[in-house]
């Protein structure tokens, strides 16, 4: 059965990261399967929408692998499909009310992640940030909004340049921003009292993974004893890392770093675009969620409770496949 247009768009919207973030690729793929289940054409078999919405719950976890909110979402929805009985009507309700559910409960998450992690902002401080991350963002704009906070160092966080973002993000909120480059945190950090980062995904041992170069930060804040925090929702926690599975690492184009006329140029010269580190839960002091603040050794208690429902599925071999089993053969 066809795929509509308008979920083929937000696939390619993730992949190329004209959808980025975390949070936002993972309500984006919650929007994509409600799309996707007021569009369906099929038959009348139950069966055939449930098939089909698997279909469409790969295609959108397929678009990039780091992110574990993106999984998550998808899950959310799907685990709600799985229970869920009736008519392909009432399924259809199932997946709408739940992504509905997701998005609103994400967004609520961040709000409340800025007010929980606004009052672990000292008065007068000076704040790094790296990437563009709304939760981290929330954090920082709620305290500057309470007095807290004169002013943030952004990153450039090449290749992408999302600090343009975080640039942008921030002034508009009237939040003093100064935009350096990645390779100046460590002579910056001098002046800085607390580091506010977000996450992509945090595994059950407590590290995170963040884009590329926040181990660096936290290497550099560890070094001159400047707090970190890291803003995270509890779906970024990656329940499959509880069996011990690794957080796959995304690898990017060259071509976000180097022009392809340079890279046809040097044929002998390799270019990596690493999009993501691990922080190893020592450089962190705290997790901001909005269950409220966890040391990053705690995080097996976020997984517990919020996928402890998945544990005896996760430990048969994943969650995400036996959810999406039925297009397994496609
Ligand atoms: O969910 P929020 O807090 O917005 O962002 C969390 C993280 O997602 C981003 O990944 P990318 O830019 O999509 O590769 C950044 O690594 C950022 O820190």
């Amino acid at each position: 059965m066809e795929i509509p247009s308008k979920v083929l768009e937000i696939a390619e919207g993730i992949k190329t990261m004209r959808i980025r973030g975390a949070g936002k690729i993972a309500r984006a793929a919650a929007e994509a399967l409600k799309i996707a289940a007021e569009n369906y054409k099929g038959s009348n078999d139950p069966e055939e929408f449930r098939k089909y919405m698997s279909r469409i719950a790969n295609l959108v976890i397929s678009t990039r692998p780091t992110a574990v909110s993106l999984p998550n979402a998808v899950i959310y929805v799907m685990y709600n499909l799985s229970r869920a009985s009736g008519n392909v009507e009432e399924l259809r309700e199932a997946v709408v009310n739940a992504a509905e559910k997701f998005i609103e409960e994400s967004l609520n998450a961040i709000k409340k992640i800025g007010e929980i992690g606004a009052r672990r902002i000292k008065d007068n401080a000076v704040v790094l940030t790296h990437c563009h991350s709304t939760a981290a963002a929330s954090v920082i704009i709620t305290a500057y909004k309470m007095g807290k906070i004169v002013k943030v160092y952004s990153t450039e966080t090449r290749p992408f340049y999302q600090g343009r973002i975080t640039y942008k993000h921030l002034s508009e909120h009237g939040v003093p921003v100064i935009q350096i480059p990645d390779s100046a945190v460590r002579y910056i950090m001098n002046e800085v009292d607390q580091v506010v980062v977000g996450a992509d995904t945090i595994a059950s041992n407590g590290a995170v993974v963040n884009k590329i170069g926040t181990s660096q930060v936290a290497l550099a804040a560890h070094e001159a004893r400047v707090r970190v925090f890291v803003a995270a929702e509890t779906y970024k926690f990656s329940p499959a890392t509880l069996i011990g599975e690794l957080v796959p690492i995304e690898y990017r184009s060259p071509t976000e770093i180097v022009p392809q006329e340079w890279i046809d140029k040097h044929r002998n010269v390799e270019v990596l675009n690493p999009a993501f580190d691990v922080t190893p839960p020592e450089y962190i002091d705290a997790i901001i969620t909005e269950q409220g603040v966890i040391p990053p050794q705690s995080a097996i208690l976020v997984l517990l409770e919020r996928f402890g429902w998945a544990l005896e599925k996760i430990k048969q071999g994943g969650l995400g496949k036996l959810l999406f089993e039925e297009t397994l053969e496609e």
